[in-house]
């Protein structure tokens, strides 16, 4: 993914120094699966990383300028949304999506030299990553209860520097297996996910400046409000992107916060805000919705090439407009 999002060429983006490494926040410590993603986006050699002790903290540290950029978990396979990342974005200074990576989430059951699994009773780790392996401890140790921690790495680099006689709140964590190695932690189960093949999607932001440019496998993303909680305002939000052939890959809702029953509709859709169909669903969302945020037209990780339906394509919306126009022409 290096080079393919704005903020991989510091000379060009504004807001970044020229000749500076640019500096990505993250979730970490060193050592989480969010650290899995940054890597895949650019290299240590190449950017100063800056770990954070959690999604907003690293999401305001763009807003603020103290990083350039971030990258923060938005939705995995198994637990869905990351809200904490959905209800940044979605509110306060503009943010916008540049790009995004995917990694494939494997967890270990690690703790300290000598601990023994039966003993196990207290486990920290992300609560994602606690959702994520809910059906091996019921079958495995069904009285293990969880400890929430900021991140994976942190409950594994608190139990790590935990002094042997003293309790570190927790018996074991639930981590990557490169992150038990890297604390020097013992693993006591291996493949302890509910699911082998899971995927967390993770995504970079920045602050609003230069779109990356169009590469026919992209996705925008989107924060809606409905205009009332009127029967047909959803189905009314949804047309706007089916009339012009426009695929969502992910929708859902989040409560607004201010009164009972009003949602934000947090949404990805296939294509890019520089392909016509994708920018009149946009035009329809911005006359039918009260409030349209644009969270950035970026390549979509896997590069799944969008499937444009016939007569959706630039070049028929452009047949399109000019018949419309030989018509306003045409003299009486
Ligand atoms: O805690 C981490 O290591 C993270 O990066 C967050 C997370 C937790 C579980 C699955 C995917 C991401």
């Amino acid at each position: 993914m290096p080079g393919s999002h704005p903020g991989s060429d510091p000379a060009v983006t504004p807001g970044v120094t020229p000749g500076a490494l640019p500096r990505y926040a993250f979730l970490g410590p060193a050592g989480t699966f969010t650290e899995a993603a940054l890597r895949q986006v650019v290299s240590p050699d190449d950017a100063e990383y800056l770990p954070q002790v959690d999604v907003v903290s690293a999401l305001e540290a763009v807003r603020i300028g103290t990083a350039d950029y971030a990258v923060v978990p938005i939705e995995n396979s198994v637990e869905g949304g990351v809200t904490a990342t959905l209800d940044t974005l979605a509110t306060g200074d503009s943010l916008v999506v540049l790009g995004e990576a995917l990694v494939q989430v494997e967890f270990v059951l690690a703790g300290r030299a000598g601990t023994r699994l039966d003993h196990v009773e207290r486990v920290s780790t992300h609560p994602h990553a606690w959702a994520q392996c809910r059906r091996w401890f019921n079958a495995n140790l069904p009285a293990a209860v969880h400890v929430p921690a900021t991140s994976t790495a942190a409950a594994a680099a608190l139990l790590a520097r935990t002094p042997a006689a003293a309790d570190p709140g927790f018996d074991a964590v639930l981590v990557a297996p490169l992150s038990a190695e890297r604390y020097g932690l013992e693993v006591l189960a291996r493949h302890v996910a509910d699911n082998e093949s899971a995927v967390t999607r993770f995504v970079v932001v920045g602050r609003p400046g230069d779109l990356p440019a169009p590469t026919g496998a992209d996705k925008t993303s989107l924060v809606v409000h409905l205009a009332s909680n009127d029967a047909g305002a959803l189905l009314e939000m949804l047309e706007q992107f089916a009339a012009r052939g426009v695929n969502l890959s992910r929708i859902e809702s989040r409560p607004i916060g201010d009164l009972l029953g009003r949602y934000s509709f947090s949404i990805d859709a296939e294509g890019h805000i520089a392909e016509e169909r994708v920018a009149e669903a946009l035009m329809g969302l911005h006359r039918a919705c009260p409030y349209v945020r644009f969270l950035g037209s970026y390549p979509r990780a896997d590069r799944a090439v969008t499937e444009v339906r016939p007569g959706t394509a630039d070049l028929d919306f452009a047949a399109a407009r000019d018949w419309v126009e030989a018509q306003r022409r045409r003299p009486e």
